[in-house]
């Protein structure tokens, strides 16, 4: 690990207690890293904060937050090779679990001291930078209605609430969809453009897993004629994201490109890493491997085919042969 860092700390994020959280962070890392510890605040956000931490030269940057804070710190670094370490402390934790990344502080501190760093891939989508997913249609509605009283009372559910409450009122659109070397035209209810996407975003798993260090975008086009067609196509595509095995059903397509220009008739709301930003049209362009993690050491992919999780007495060992593949 390097021997400084400054921590971007958003003290109003998720639902446990920021002065504990802190303490924790502190106790891990104060030891062996020369920490800087910067808070956001209402008027302050982690964006700015981080631009002044880059111009001030830091050798690392750590966002402890919520997505909205851990995605603008982690855009704030696009292009650069500065590493970031990531601590979520948010309510549903996107940006780590699609970036394979620990969720309690522990392990995140951890990780963070280990030093190992992994280059993902990185994207602007309407001249902003994106780490996630952007998307019209459903994505964006859904967003828009899991708002911070929902989000504080019920946390994750309050996303699901959120998409029952929107399947009820979909409405269809015309989309097309330009990439480097097609034009294509589809009517659709949703269109996700993923950079990388956790398993709950249902609407990015057309693919059946997002591939973070390809080069390449994954989009999704979702269109149900109808609201039992969208319930059992969002069924569907929960289950691709759990099974790795892509979608065959005709009402869900995908596709993978360097680049895309997506417009929509009616115009759409456009949602970027979980941010209401305008209306279509919508241009993402991939900028391969422009951001620079702090990982745990070692990532062994788990099959996806499989479930063991809950079995009871369950331990799972990997291999030395494996563990040496993988490297
Ligand atoms: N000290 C503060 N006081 C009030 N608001 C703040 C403060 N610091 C940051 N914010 C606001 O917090 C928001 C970012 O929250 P963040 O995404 O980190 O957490 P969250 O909303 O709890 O996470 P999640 O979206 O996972 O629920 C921004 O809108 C930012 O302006």
């Amino acid at each position: 690990m390097t021997r400084s860092a400054c921590l971007i700390f958003n003290p109003v994020a998720g639902q446990s207690d920021p002065d504990q959280d802190l303490a924790q962070i502190r106790k891990i890392l104060a030891p062996e890293i020369d920490l800087e510890i910067l808070l956001t605040t209402a008027e302050v956000d982690a964006d700015e904060l981080a631009k002044r931490a880059i111009a001030r030269g830091v050798e690392a940057l750590i966002a402890s937050g919520g997505d909205g804070t851990l995605s603008a710190v982690a855009a704030a670094l696009v292009g650069s090779n500065i590493p970031l370490g990531v601590i979520p402390r948010g309510t549903a934790n996107a940006f780590a679990s699609a970036l394979g990344l620990p969720d309690t502080i522990a392990a995140a501190c951890e990780t963070i001291l280990g030093g190992a760093t992994r280059q993902v891939d990185a994207a602007f989508c309407n001249g902003k930078p994106m780490v996630l997913l952007a998307g019209i249609g459903f994505e964006a509605e859904t967003v828009e209605k899991a708002n911070r009283e929902a989000k504080n009372r019920f946390g994750l559910l309050a996303y699901i609430l959120a998409g029952f409450k929107q399947l009820q009122e979909m409405e269809a659109f015309e989309a097309e969809i330009e990439t480097e070397d097609r034009i294509i035209t589809v009517n659709a209810v949703a269109v996700t453009v993923a950079n990388a996407a956790p398993a709950t975003s249902i609407l990015a798993q057309g693919p059946a897993g997002v591939i973070v260090d390809d080069g390449l975008l994954d989009l999704t086009v979702v269109a149900p004629a109808n609201v039992a067609g969208a319930i059992a196509a969002s069924y569907h595509l929960f289950r691709t994201a759990l099974t790795g095995n892509a979608t065959n059903r005709d009402d869900i397509g995908y596709l993978r490109a360097k680049r895309c220009k997506i417009t929509a008739n009616p115009p759409q709301k456009v949602v970027l890493d979980g941010e209401i930003v305008g209306t279509t049209p919508l241009e993402v362009e991939c900028i391969p491997r422009g951001l620079t993690i702090l990982v745990p050491p070692v990532t062994v992919e788990m099959p996806l085919e499989e479930k063991l999780e809950g079995l009871p007495g369950l331990t799972v060992e990997y291999k030395l042969e494996s563990l040496e593949q993988a490297l």
